[in-house]
This record gives C-alpha cells, sequence and structure tokens, in this order.
C-alpha cells in the first residue's frame, strides 16, 4: 500500500492530508472545468486547477455532477426555472431522468475493485501510521492511503471522487461502538462494500531518551486511552490523560513540538514513521483487542450467496421500543443471526410525548436501530425478513450487504 497525497497535479499535494477547506477549494474552482469536461474529456493540454491527468478530469466531472444536481435542487425550490448558472456562466439545460429506470450493469458492479489510473484510492482519517491506515491496506492491500483530518472528510473525498473507498472504524472490542460514525452512516448515503478486522495493538511512544518517570501526560484517539486504560494506571504513571485526533497524529505531535514530557499511544509503525521509541509495548487491556472497520463506496456490490455475508441495516419505528421484539423475531423466525444492535438518538424526533390527565407526560425518548446480521440480501430468507422488516417500521434503510471479514484469527498480527 502507497500513502500519498491525492493528485500529483493538485494543490492538495503540498498538504498533509484532506480538510474541508480542500473541497472548498474543489467546490469552488472556475467554470472552466466544466467547459473543458463537456468539450475536451480526453485532451492533455488542460490547464490552471484542473490536472491534466484522467484522474483529474473525472473528479472536475463529478464535482461539476454535483454542482448541477444542488444547482436543479435549486431551481425546484425557488421555481426559478430559469436558473441554469454554474459560477455565473449558462449551463446546458437539465433534461429530467426516471429514476426508477434500471440502471446498466458497469464494471464498477462487476469487479470488486474498481481501478482508476492503476490504484483503489482509499480515504480514512488520521496521518500515516494510524490504524486505518493499516486497516486500509489490509482490505485493498495496494491501494493509495489518503489520509483526511476529520470521518467526515472521509466520507466527502469518496461522494466527490477524490477517493473511491473509504475506511471507517465502527466498534472495537474494548471501547465499544464509535457513535459518530453511525450517525455519519445515516447522514451520508454511501453504501458498506466490505468490513475488515484488524488486531489493535498499542504502544506507548515518546521522544528517544525520555523515561516513564519524566512523563506528566499521554496523548492519543480516545478510543486507544479508553482500550489502554487499566494498563496506564497498572504502570503507576502520574499523567494526565488528553485525546487528540488520531493515535499517529498524537506520535505526529510529540515528535513535532519535541515534547519530553508526554507519550503518545500509537503503533509501532507511527513509532518508525515519527522518530519514537517504544516505552511499553501492547499496553492494550486485552492483547485480543481487535478494531472492526466497514468499507464505503458510491455504489453497493451485488450481493451473492457463495460466500458468507453480513448485511447491515437501519431502521426507526413510530410505536416506540414496544414492536422492537416484532421486528427482531422477524430474524430470528428465519434462523438469521443478529450480529450486532445498537441505537442511536432519532435525531428528526427525539421524544415523543404520551399524555395521561391523571398522572401526566411520558416521555419517551425515540431512537434509530443499527442491525448487523449474517446473510446477503441475495438470499430470500433476508429479502423475506426484511419484507416483514419494513411492516413495523417508519423508516429503513440497507447500509449495505457485503462480504463477511474470515481471515484467520492472529492478535499478534496487528499494529
Ligand atoms: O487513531 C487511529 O489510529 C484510528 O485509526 C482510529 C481508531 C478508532 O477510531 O477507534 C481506530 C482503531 C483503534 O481502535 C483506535 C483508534
Amino acid at each position: 500500500m502507497q500513502a500519498i497525497s491525492p493528485s500529483p497535479n493538485s494543490t492538495l499535494l503540498r498538504s498533509k492530508r484532506f480538510t474541508p477547506h480542500h473541497y472548498q477549494r474543489y467546490t469552488t474552482t472556475p467554470t472552466r472545468i466544466f467547459v473543458q469536461c463537456i468539450h475536451r474529456p480526453d485532451s492533455a493540454n488542460f490547464s490552471g486547477v484542473v490536472g491534466s491527468n484522467r484522474h483529474d478530469w473525472q473528479s472536475s466531472c463529478a464535482i461539476l455532477a454535483s454542482k448541477v444536481v444542488s444547482q436543479k435542487q435549486e431551481t425546484e425550490k425557488t421555481g426559478n426555472a430559469d436558473l441554469t448558472a454554474v459560477n455565473g456562466h449558462k449551463t446546458l439545460d437539465l433534461v429530467p431522468i426516471d429514476n426508477n429506470l434500471p440502471k446498466p450493469l458497469t464494471i464498477t458492479d462487476l469487479s470488486p475493485a474498481p481501478m482508476h489510473g492503476s490504484q483503489l484510492r482509499v480515504a480514512y482519517q488520521g496521518v500515516a501510521g494510524a490504524y486505518s491506515e493499516a486497516a486500509a491496506g489490509k482490505a485493498y492491500p495496494n491501494c493509495q492511503a489518503i489520509p483526511c483530518d476529520q470521518f467526515e472528510v472521509a466520507f466527502q473525498a469518496v461522494e466527490l471522487w477524490i477517493a473511491d473507498r473509504a475506511v471507517l472504524p465502527v466498534e472495537n472490542s474494548l471501547g465499544g461502538s464509535i457513535h459518530r460514525n453511525y450517525d455519519l452512516l445515516l447522514r451520508h448515503r454511501l453504501h458498506i462494500v466490505g468490513e475488515v478486522q484488524l488486531p489493535v495493538h498499542h504502544c506507548l511512544l515518546a521522544l528517544p531518551g525520555v523515561k516513564k518517570e519524566y512523563l506528566s501526560r499521554v496523548i492519543s484517539h480516545p478510543q486507544a486511552l479508553s482500550q489502554c486504560e487499566l494498563t496506564l494506571t497498572k504502570m503507576g504513571l502520574n499523567v494526565v490523560r488528553e485525546a487528540v485526533d488520531d493515535t499517529a497524529g498524537a506520535a505526529e505531535f510529540v515528535a513535532t513540538n519535541n515534547l519530553r514530557d508526554t507519550a503518545a499511544i500509537a503503533s509501532a509503525r507511527a513509532a518508525e514513521l515519527y522518530g519514537l521509541e517504544v516505552l511499553a509495548d501492547g499496553i492494550q487491556d486485552d492483547s485480543s483487542n481487535v478494531t472492526r472497520f466497514v468499507m464505503l463506496a458510491r455504489e453497493p456490490i451485488i450481493p451473492r450467496t457463495d460466500r458468507p455475508f453480513k448485511t447491515s441495516i437501519v431502521f426507526a419505528h413510530d410505536k416506540g421500543t414496544s414492536t422492537l421484539f416484532k421486528v427482531l423475531s422477524a430474524f430470528a423466525f428465519r434462523n438469521i443471526s443478529l450480529t450486532k444492535i445498537e441505537s442511536r438518538p432519532h435525531r428528526n424526533r427525539p421524544i415523543r410525548l404520551v399524555g395521561d390527565a391523571n398522572v401526566g407526560t411520558a416521555k419517551h425518548f425515540e431512537y434509530m436501530f443499527y442491525v448487523d446480521f449474517e446473510a446477503s440480501m441475495a438470499e430470500v430468507r433476508a429479502q423475506n425478513a426484511l419484507a416483514e422488516v419494513q411492516e413495523f417500521t417508519s423508516f429503513l434503510r440497507v447500509l449495505g450487504s457485503y462480504p463477511m471479514d474470515m481471515t484467520p484469527w492472529s492478535p499478534s498480527s496487528g499494529d
């Protein structure tokens, strides 16, 4: 796996990782891109903000497409049929498309890893040496890993065709679910196309020559801090814990600021990359510490039945938790195992009031339920289960049906 910035020709090359600011630049690029995309898609003479290669052209067209869609939505909202300008320039008239027509199969549907140029581009949150980067490498061994400063940015990188996939940690065997990422899965329209389970082996890292006794602070990703909480206490360190964006970012911070009183919890690879020493190895509270990541793409994969598949759904129902049993029994009756249930606040309707003049008003919290089950959407039993679930729910979305990670268990191999 090669970790690089997204495009050799773009202004992004100078920056270490993607930030929302980068998208700002991309989405406000001049209309010239639009003209170029329409008339000269294969030209080798593109100039200005768009690079000269096919990948840059594709990215520009994708951004353009999203502009046109938002323009169209704006037009529909305002009812202003003449509003067909992008950045002040006239564009082609939009032809309404019937979204229900079957889409022709594309190469994306047929190959598990569509290639642009030579390598798949995989966005992850963090900097080089983060566990998410390792997960990207495990899922797609020859990919270009694209660091992003936030999870939200990794989603946007895929939506804007700057990356082909995003890799997202969703749960850890010690720290539990990464709730923010469940919320993002719902807010965005990407599809889960795979999962990887990565053994996570944490190290305590410090500048060369620093001893444990000198430390007054340990910094890391909140998940990593919580996965090492007991061990840190047992080590008798007199340190405050501080949360930062990612584990490798913590290591980089210690190194670049020459902090002799601060250690980072990160991988052995982060120690190598940022010139730190390993003060303690394997400091996670459980040696079989493992994080589950999902891979996201713009298009779903076609579910199959020739290997074990998992399907992830999210649903809400109007009648509070009383129907939850019925929903779950749709799976039980068909012998479909559930591997995970998670509930999150229903942000559009967080509370349901049930009034009773005699005793007052009950305030019930409303939830979105996330369920993973062991079946492929290509199986009739899964389709029937979902048809039944739909009867009890007010909202149902399939987040993805994808191959299960069946790699042999080897806790010591991860870092
Ligand atoms: O900070 C990193 O290195 C990450 O990849 C993030 C993350 C997480 O979000 O849980 C991933 C795996 C580990 O469980 C700790 C941190």
